[in-house]
């Protein structure tokens, strides 16, 4: 922790973790070292969590999403990517086996901000260039949901990267009003791309949580990273909100339904091997 002290000097603060995986062999102790970081709620606003530059960042997202679900006092609130503009071509292109993706695909498509940094090393300094542009497609065709910033020294407004309630339910009637906007046809596509499905039947919540089941827990041949979506639930005036990391998700009803809305399913899936026509096939097993 990086405190002004006293006389204005930097005081830093420690708390030293065994060496290992927080989201394997020190999975217990990192936890533990968040409660106690907590025991000193009243000295920081945030905690930043940064990871080396080849973790896959799902199974933290897991473990901290569970301490949600348990009503813990930390909650997640975004998954920060930086992206380096000047190598990102070169760090997607690192694909060691034919279908095999790199650890750069997984980090775009966990975020839910991205910072494009390093921008005035490319497109001679030029922000809207046309390598700009092009970077900042293959990153939305990886992640048609995360939050693109740009940045010189990942400078950046911390407004856009902090308390931006990525999982909270209100950021999900942003994302019901983008309208079908990822329309990329990702059909056995062996990339991670990002591939929506809509519908406008009402849908059972139990057989939801059954295909969700099938789905995420029944490795098929999709391997599925993220799922972001709205759900139009029977009997139910409350828009229901979908979230999944990995293999765990939740459901949670927000706000009802406004009069003028259409009640429509809306579900947004990052992953490989995305294919529509099972999605959209298997989606109809939840029509009530
Ligand atoms: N021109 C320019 N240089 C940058 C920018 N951001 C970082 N650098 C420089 O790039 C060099 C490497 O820094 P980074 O790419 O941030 O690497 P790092 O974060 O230290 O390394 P990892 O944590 O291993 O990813 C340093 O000399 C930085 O000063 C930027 O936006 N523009």
């Amino acid at each position: 922790m990086i405190n002004e002290g006293e006389s204005g000097a930097l005081v830093e603060e420690w708390i030293e973790l065994a060496n290992g995986c927080v989201c394997c062999s020190v999975k217990h102790s990192f936890v533990q070292a968040l409660e106690q970081l907590l025991e000193r709620r009243d000295r920081f606003d945030h905690i930043l969590l940064e990871t080396t530059g080849l973790a896959n960042p799902g199974p933290i997202a897991s473990l901290l999403w569970i301490d949600d679900q348990l009503e813990s006092a930390i909650h997640l609130d975004s998954i920060i990517t930086v992206v380096d503009a000047k190598n990102l071509w070169q760090q997607l292109g690192e694909t060691r086996e034919a279908e095999e993706i790199t650890e750069a695909h997984l980090q775009i498509a966990f975020a839910d901000v991205v910072i494009l940094n390093k921008v005035d090393l490319i497109d001679g300094g030029e922000l809207e260039g046309p390598y700009v542009t092009g970077l900042i497609k293959e990153i939305q065709s990886i992640n048609g949901c995360a939050k693109i910033v740009k940045s010189i020294h990942c400078n950046v407004n911390l407004e856009d990267i902090l308390d931006c309630k990525s999982y909270d339910t209100k950021r999900f009637s942003e994302l019901y009003k983008k309208n079908a906007s990822f329309d990329e046809v990702a059909y056995h596509n062996p990339k991670v791309t990002t591939l929506s499905i809509s519908g406008e039947n009402a849908v059972d919540l139990q057989k939801v949580n059954d295909w969700l089941g099938d789905l995420l827990w029944e490795k098929g041949v999709m391997e599925i990273y993220r799922i972001k979506g709205v759900l139009y639930i029977r009997n139910s005036d409350q828009i229901h909100l979908l979230q999944a990391v990995r293999e765990l998700y939740e459901i949670i009803p927000g706000r009802s339904w406004r009069q003028d809305e259409k009640c429509a399913n809306k579900l947004v899936f990052i992953g490989k091997y995305l294919n529509e026509e099972i999605l959209l096939s298997s989606f109809e097993s939840c029509f009530g």
